[in-house]
């Protein structure tokens, strides 16, 4: 299947359906969802209680019968049938006009490189299921690429690095197609999982689900506007009371840089496997991070130091795949040959 620029004009939506959170872009409104992939689901009923932003603040907070449930996992649809009650809740009445205008209604989706046949029929499958005629499935390599601004159609090199929540993506593309690319299974969750260790064997105290993402943002940030130690609070492990803790932000730091070393990996393979007049481009146009998890403190200069690249952080690094895929929807992007997924 060739998935041309021409037939993604036709299609009226753009749907990001990540691990942690879902996208959707409608054609002439912009970006109108961007919510934690999460539903609270009542196990005795089956009836979906919260989705979005309100079930995730019930994560961990729930009585036995209330589940908080990821229909979306590594990029990949687990759950259909929850997938599809959840975006019926979060696009709510904004697609469901635009649909109703067009019954032949066309949507796009981003998939992770590499998505096997099922995850593919997955995808299909969940926005068939919402009233999509036909679903044309696009590299989110490609997509993030676009949505970053590289000119990707162009007869040169250029390197993304997208950073989801549960893997990470590494490509170099050129002429608008990936020329070699690399999926490594370490993304913000293994981030956060490595900072609840550090927590955990360091300061004896269990740290919530909620409390990981401020750490981080506190970890962000020079070292000048960054204190030195701050205040987490937790429960001990032993006594199971709560209690506070202050936290060395440099041995923080320095507790999630082995899981970023995978990222390391990831990208020494890709470039490896480039040929050399391609590496010779990204010497000087460096390479670019998208994904929420670009944002992780100390993974730009830790990329920097590894590979004397230059490094940037997209603009927006969350939306880039999403907003790149608007972008091809809206007939803003020039002719480029994409690597087609067939459904
Ligand atoms: N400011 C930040 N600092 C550090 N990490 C962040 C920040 N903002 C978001 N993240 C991390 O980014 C991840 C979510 O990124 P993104 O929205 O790109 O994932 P996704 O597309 O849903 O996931 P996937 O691509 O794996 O399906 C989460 O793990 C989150 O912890």
């Amino acid at each position: 299947m060739t998935i041309s620029l021409a037939q993604l004009r036709r299609c009226s939506a753009a749907v990001d359906l990540g691990a942690a959170r879902t996208r959707v872009y409608v054609k002439n409104q912009g970006l109108v969802v961007d919510e934690p992939t999460v539903a609270a689901v009542n196990t005795r009923t089956g009836s979906m209680l919260a989705v979005g932003a309100q079930a995730e603040v019930m994560d961990g907070r729930t009585p036995d019968y209330i589940r908080v449930v990821r229909p979306v996992s590594n990029g990949t649809v687990v759950d259909i049938d929850l997938a599809q009650r959840l975006l019926r809740h979060l696009v709510g009445d904004k697609l469901r006009k635009t649909w109703r205008r067009r019954p032949s209604m066309r949507a796009a989706v981003c998939l992770p490189y590499g998505s096997e046949p099922l995850a593919q029929r997955a995808a299909v499958e969940t926005l068939t299921g919402l009233g999509a005629r036909r679903v044309e499935l696009v590299d989110t390599l490609v997509a993030a690429a676009v949505g970053c601004g590289l000119p990707v159609e162009q007869p040169e090199a250029t390197m993304i690095v997208v950073c989801g929540a549960g893997t990470t993506q590494v490509a170099v593309l050129s002429l608008g197609s990936i020329v070699a690319a690399e999926t490594v299974p370490v993304g913000g969750n293994a981030i956060d999982h490595a900072v609840i260790q550090h927590l955990r064997l360091h300061h004896e105290l269990m740290l919530p689900n909620q409390s990981v993402r401020p750490l981080h943002l506190m970890l962000s940030g020079d070292g000048e506007l960054t204190p030195g130690s701050t205040e987490v609070h937790g429960r001990d492990v032993v006594s199971g009371l709560a209690r506070s803790v202050h936290v060395d932000t440099e041995r923080v730091r320095r507790a999630i840089i082995t899981p970023l070393t995978a990222i390391l990996d990831g990208i020494s393979a890709v470039l490896r496997r480039c040929p050399p007049d391609l590496v010779a481009d990204l010497g000087e146009r460096g390479i670019m991070l998208a994904g929420g998890s670009a944002l992780i403190p100390g993974l730009e200069p830790m990329i920097h130091e590894a590979t004397s690249m230059p490094v940037h952080i997209a603009d927006q690094p969350s939306t880039c795949a999403v907003q790149g895929l608007g972008a091809m929807i809206e007939g803003k992007v020039q002719p480029l040959h994409l690597d087609p997924m067939a459904p």
